[in-house]
């Protein structure tokens, strides 16, 4: 797809929008239709990833209808012999949650883009080898041979939570119990919770065991998902845009996102109440008041994907932020922990970047100019909410990213009065 650059002149945003479908609950929503068959899924989030995984799913031979945002799943009659490659696009969990139920004993290969097939996947090759599955990564495909049996696996915790979920959603269905023990500390445990929650809506069931030593999962085997109707809830990562955006600006007002959410990112809703700013529920609607904003110190290893919009809400508050313990941000769609340093450096703000943190001397106010999206959808969006408080015009070299989650931000972000124009080719 072209690059098309967006210029976005500085004004305030305000408004209310209705928030888009979860992507991670998508996912795994899709996944669980997909393996139980005859089930539904309303509100599937109609995000590039969410393609992904939808074509993936059919890939391994997984009948499935999208109409509109209702997925509808058929009875699965055999499994696919069709090993043409799992094209996963640009998507991390996409390719990790399927890995595990490709496992199926034919030979399967896994395409992708962008920087998709050299981001790690050490804990499935290191697990595999242990089991005789073969698994090569090249540059440009994963390929995979063998069959998942159920067992002891023990896996780091701070790699990749997703390499946890991949697991969760395989191993139930085998003939025998298994258990997934957690090596390390764990990072973005949320995302385990949502799997959970996904399998349980269609009646699979892992529990937790937290011990002196860790933490584990216990998965018992020979369960059977079971068909199901469920709706995807609204989405708090992408939400934390128009929170940050109404904070900084004229308010926001945001539906369709449920208030005793498990998503990890429902955090946001703390942390900038913790950095000065008004949030608040009022009936089913979550608020942000416009506030100015003071420096603190956050750890986003639990909400990676919270440290971009952060870094621009640090840019624009009085004192210093420090966004700690944000290693594992090098190996998204772009390393998001020098993007960030290097765009709000350019945009006039006082940053440096540490191995694993990053410090933000706020306050001084950002200047417009040019800014790289590094192919990196959040990346993208936070710079543009930084571009409603910049002095000056922001362009951004690439706006088409923001379609790996969030196919209707710039729709969004004219309805919340942001001014911007495109590249011809765009409009
Ligand atoms: O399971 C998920 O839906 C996700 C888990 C997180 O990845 P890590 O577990 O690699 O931090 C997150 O960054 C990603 O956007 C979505
Ligand atoms: C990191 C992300 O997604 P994934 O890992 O699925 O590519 C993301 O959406 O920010």
């Amino acid at each position: 797809m072209k690059n098309v650059s967006v210029t976005i002149t500085p004004k305030p945003l305000s408004g209310e929008i209705k928030i888009m479908p979860s992507k991670s609950m998508s996912h795994r929503l899709a996944i669980c239709a997909a393996l139980a068959g005859d089930s539904r899924v309303r509100f599937l989030g109609l995000s590039e990833d969410i393609m992904a995984t939808c074509r993936a799913l059919r890939g391994l031979g997984c009948e499935m209808e999208l109409k509109g945002d209702m997925l509808a799943t058929r009875s699965k009659k055999s499994v696919s012999n069709d090993t043409a490659p799992l094209d996963c696009g640009e998507s991390g969990s996409t390719l990790r949650f399927l890995i595990p139920l490709a496992l199926d004993g034919r030979r399967r290969r896994f395409t992708g883009r962008g920087r998709l097939l050299s981001r790690p996947q050490e804990e499935y090759a290191r697990l595999f080898a242990e089991r005789e599955i073969e698994f090569i990564q090249k540059e440009d495909y994963i390929e995979l041979c063998g069959r998942l049996r159920p067992g002891l696996f023990k896996i780091r915790g701070d790699v990749s939570s997703q390499f946890i979920s991949g697991l969760l959603f395989a191993l139930p269905t085998l003939g025998g119990d298994s258990r997934i023990e957690i090596t390390t500390r764990l990072e973005s445990r949320s995302y385990i919770d949502l799997t959970l929650a996904a399998l349980a809506e269609f009646g699979v069931s892992a529990e937790w065991e937290e011990n002196k030593r860790g933490c584990a999962l216990n998965i018992p085997g020979n369960q059977r998902f079971s068909p199901a109707a469920v709706s995807v809830e609204g989405d708090f990562s992408h939400a934390a845009f128009w929170l940050a955006a109404g904070t900084l600006g004229g308010g926001a007002a945001l539906s369709g996102l449920k208030k005793e959410s498990k998503q990890g990112d429902a955090k946001i809703a703390e942390l900038l109440r913790r950095m000065g700013a008004t949030v608040e529920w009022s009936g089913d609607k979550l608020h942000a008041v416009p506030s100015k904003l003071r420096g603190t110190e956050i750890d986003v290893s639990q909400t990676p994907d919270l440290f971009p919009i952060l870094a621009v809400l640090a840019a624009c508050a009085e004192g210093e932020t420090r966004l700690i313990n944000a290693a594992r941000l090098r190996i998204k769609e772009s390393d998001r922990l020098a993007a960030m340093a290097a765009e709000l450096a350019a945009l006039g703000a006082e940053v440096k970047e540490g191995t694993d943190s990053l410090t933000v001397a706020g306050g001084g106010g950002l200047r417009g100019g040019a800014a790289s999206a590094h192919n990196d959808h959040r990346i993208a969006m936070s710079l543009a909410v930084a571009a409603s408080a910049c002095g000056g015009e922001l362009t951004i070299d690439d706006a088409n990213c923001v379609k790996k989650s969030a196919p209707g931000f710039w729709k969004e972000y004219r309805a919340m009065g942001g001014s911007f124009v495109m590249d011809k080719e765009a409009q």
